[in-house]
Order: C-alpha cells, then structure tokens, then sequence
C-alpha cells in the first residue's frame, strides 16, 4: 500500500482540540490509516517554515511549520479567509480582495511546496485539503512531482456567474487542473465546478466523464460527502452520560427542554438569523416560556478579520435582548456560551438537546448537523432542524429542513420539533442514523482514495 500524505493548512496535532469539521474529520480518517499529515503547526514565528516539525502519534507522522506573521495576515487571514472564504460562501460583497494579500497566498503555497517536496517518495498519494492550498499541485508539478495528487475543497462552491466576481478568478482556479482528482461535498457544488470549468475555463468534457483543461490536462472531478465516526462519536455520548460536567447541564435544566447550536462563530453559520427565528417563536408561544432553554456554543474563530468582529458583537447584542425582553429571575431563555468544547463534552451535550438547531446560510458539508444525529439516544431521539444550504441536507432529508433566512420558517421547525411525537422522531432518527453508518468517515476516505487511484 502506497504511504498517503494529507496537506491542509490547519492540522489537529495531537492532544489539541481539534479546530473546525476538517481537522477532526481528517483526524478521524488519518487514525485508522495512517500517513503523513502536512500542514500549518498553527504557531508564528520570525520566518514561515525556517524548519519543519517532526511528531509521530500512533499511525500518523506530523510535518508541520510556523508561519510568519506578515503571512499569516496576508495568506490565511488576508486571501483566504478575506476574499475566498466570502466568494465561497456566496457573499461578494465582503469580499476584500488586495493584490498583496494574494502574493502573500501563492508565496506560501511555493514555501508549502517546496518543503513538501522533499518528504515526497515516489509512489506517495497526496491528498491536498482546501481553498488554501488551491495551486499547490501546480507548484509541485512545476518541481517535477509526477505522483498522484487529489484535491478535497470543504466549502461549497459557488455558480460560475459568482465566482467569477473574485479578481484574477481563472488564474487561481484554473490551477485546479493540475490534481488529477477534485472532491467537493455536494452535487450542487459539482454541478458549479463543472459549469465554471466548461463555460469560463475554456475546459471540455470527455466521454469517460473527466474533463481536459484549456491547456490539456486531464483531471475528474465528483461528489464525497464528508462523514463523521459514526459509531465512534455515537459511543463517546453514551460514555458522556457518566461525565460530572454532562450531568450538571441536565441538573440545571429542570425539565426544560434543550435546543442545541453549535458553531464556530462565522458569518456563514446563520447565528443572527437563528437568534431572531428563537426570538420570534418565544414571541408567538408564551406558552413555551420557562419549558425551552437554548444553548448556544459559539467559539470565535478568525478574530483578527473584521466581518467575524462584528458578528461577535452582534450575537452579544442580540443574546442580551433575548434574555433582557423574555428571561425571569429563574430562567433565560438563552445561554450563549463564546468557548470551545472537546468531543467528550460536546457529544454529551448533544445528547442531552431534544432539538438540534443548525441553520447555515452556507455550509460545505456541516459536521455537527451529522454528530448531534449519531448522539442521540435511540430510544428518545431529538429532532435535528438542518438549513437546505447545508451540504449536509443532501443527505439527512429525514431532518426538518428549513431556510435559515425565513424567521416564520424556522420558528415553525421548531415549534414543530419540541412538539414531535416519539414514533415520528424515533423514525426520522433511525432514517438519518442508517445513512451515517452507511456513510461514515472511512467510506468516504476510502471512496476517495480509490478514485484517486483509479
Ligand atoms: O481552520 P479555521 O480557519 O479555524 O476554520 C475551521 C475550518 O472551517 C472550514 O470547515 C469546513 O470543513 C468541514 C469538513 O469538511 C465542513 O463540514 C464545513 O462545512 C466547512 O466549513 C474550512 O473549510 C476548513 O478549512 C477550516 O479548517
Ligand atoms: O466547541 C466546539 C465547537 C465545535 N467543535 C467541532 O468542530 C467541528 C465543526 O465542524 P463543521 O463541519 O460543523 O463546521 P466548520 O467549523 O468546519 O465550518 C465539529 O466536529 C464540532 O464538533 C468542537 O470540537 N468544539
């Protein structure tokens, strides 16, 4: 068996929560496999990548390197997460595109490929990960690597007629062709893929299904619809039940019921939107007043870009209003918590929410909507009320889809969820719990891998 090399810019290293759906997916999938993870090692230093750092962990080899500060802010915080994360997640108008910023994201995917290069033997399979590594491959090719290479993009993509907004857009995606598979969540964003690669790209498309670029390359793209450790995290919320920390949330609830979100504190996730459709369910339903708490987890992330600043004052705000308007000296309706979790806590927590509330304006897949399913209690199952523009919704239709941006909408799914016979959420649990075991986080690595190697 061929050695696999996973790059992505954020990696989980060992014993460190795991930051976002793809480091504790890749996580999951490099556990049972093994192979070299590649990646940022999450640290500054004076210089980006003066040396790579070395670890082993089980079945995993580590080969991480610092950033600098100055390309730290124009790579991560400046290219990628200023102007394609917005373009991503269908939001022109935040994106703040500066030459220099893109010079500091193609100037460290050279650094990234150069260093790669030399830990690359000859029948390795490279697995590049994400928007920020985009040209990676190119650069490599350029280096001579000839194995090889796989492209796994975890956002959605975009309709052509968007992406084309983004500056110098083909220069970047046209690189793409260089991999010779590219995975993307969702039908949907397939569909976009290959629409902007026939109709922008000058790309056309071959009998056999791949597509040859405007300079000749041939490459594949198709659908992966990341999973989780289905039966992994499923045992972790039962294990929980046992935990001190599990046990005093239940304790304070008093019989209330729980409505669970869970979200890194992003534009994307919906949250203000969410916020409102509680608010106007707790206007409409008097009757529910002191029977519902919402808790929502929130840990910031990317704080030194401006939109995930005001985000984070808007939510304070509209938490306080919340609980300023409704609360009684004995019950808020809101608990509204800005810190991270690990796993151990989290899945308890899910198990302990009747309702899982995950409204996304954009999602790529959305790993928490496919956890809180896999840590509920078969028996008296909660009810999961997913955004259609999640990737996720591709695949749990059993869930109660709404639009996150339609206040009544969601107010409704969720009256409707607290509401839910037993039998009903028993059914839809057992619909959606079938799909997770079916596709789990090894099916979709292997599915990827072995197109890869095809
Ligand atoms: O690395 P950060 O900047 O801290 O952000 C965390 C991750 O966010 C995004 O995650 C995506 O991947 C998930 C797994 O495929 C998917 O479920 C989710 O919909 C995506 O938003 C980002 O794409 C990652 O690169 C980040 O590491
Ligand atoms: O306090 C937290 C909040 C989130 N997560 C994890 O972060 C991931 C979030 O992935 P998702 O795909 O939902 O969204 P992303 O953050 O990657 O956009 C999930 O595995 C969560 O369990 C966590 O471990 N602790």
């Amino acid at each position: 068996m061929s050695r696999l090399i996973v790059v992505s810019n954020r990696v989980a290293l060992p014993r460190q929560a795991a930051a976002g759906g793809l480091a504790s997916a890749l996580q999951a999938a490099l556990r049972e496999h093994g192979g070299l993870w590649f990646g940022w090692s999450g640290k500054l230093a004076a210089e980006t990548a003066a040396e790579v750092h070395r670890l082993r962990d089980g079945m995993v080899d580590y080969a991480t390197v610092d950033l600098s500060r100055a390309d730290h802010a124009d790579f991560y915080l400046g290219f990628a997460n200023g102007a394609l994360w917005p373009i991503l997640h269908y939001r022109p108008d935040l994106v703040d595109y500066q030459r220099s910023h893109l010079a500091g994201y193609l100037r460290v995917n050279e650094i990234f490929a150069d260093r790669l290069r030399q830990l690359i033997a000859p029948d390795d399979v490279i697995w590049v990960h994400d928007y920020h590594l985009i040209p990676l491959a190119a650069m490599l090719r350029k280096r001579g690597v000839r194995n090889r290479i796989g492209f796994f993009l975890h956002t959605p993509l975009p309709a052509a007629g968007l992406l084309i907004a983004l500056p110098n857009h083909r220069e970047l995606l046209e690189t793409l062709a260089s991999y010779d598979l590219i995975g993307v969540h969702a039908a949907r964003d397939l569909r976009a893929l290959e629409d902007y690669f026939l109709h922008e790209a000058g790309a056309t498309m071959r009998r056999d299904g791949r597509m040859r670029s405007a300079n000749g390359r041939l490459f594949r793209a198709a659908a992966f619809p990341i999973s989780i450790d289905t039966d992994g995290i499923a045992e972790m919320a039962r294990a929980a039940l046992s935990n001190r920390e599990i046990g005093q949330l239940r304790d304070s609830l008093e019989g209330r019921l729980l409505i669970i979100g869970v979200d890194r504190l992003d534009y994307s996730k919906g949250l203000p939107q969410r916020f409102q459709a509680y608010a106007r369910l707790l206007e409409r339903e008097p009757a529910l007043h002191r029977h519902i708490t919402f808790l929502q987890i929130a840990p910031p992330s990317r704080g030194a870009v401006r939109e995930y600043r005001q985000i984070r004052r808007e939510l304070e705000r509209s938490a306080g209003h919340i609980n300023g308007k409704y609360a009684a000296p004995d019950w808020a309706p809101v608990r509204y918590i800005n810190k991270s979790f690990p796993h151990r806590l989290l899945t308890g927590y899910y198990r302990s929410a009747r309702v899982g509330l995950v409204t996304p304006l954009r999602d790529g897949m959305n790993l928490v909507a496919k956890e809180y399913v896999a840590c509920q209690d078969p028996n008296d199952p909660g009810v999961l009320v997913l955004s259609r523009f999640a990737g996720a919704a591709e695949e749990l239709t059993d869930a109660l889809l709404v639009n996150p941006a339609d206040t009544e909408e969601v107010a409704d799914a969720l009256q409707r969820a607290l509401d839910m016979p037993l039998a009903e959420r028993r059914q839809r649990w057992n619909a959606m719990m079938t799909v997770l075991q079916k596709h789990d986080i090894t099916a979709w690595r292997v599915a990827f891998l072995q197109a890869l190697g095809r």
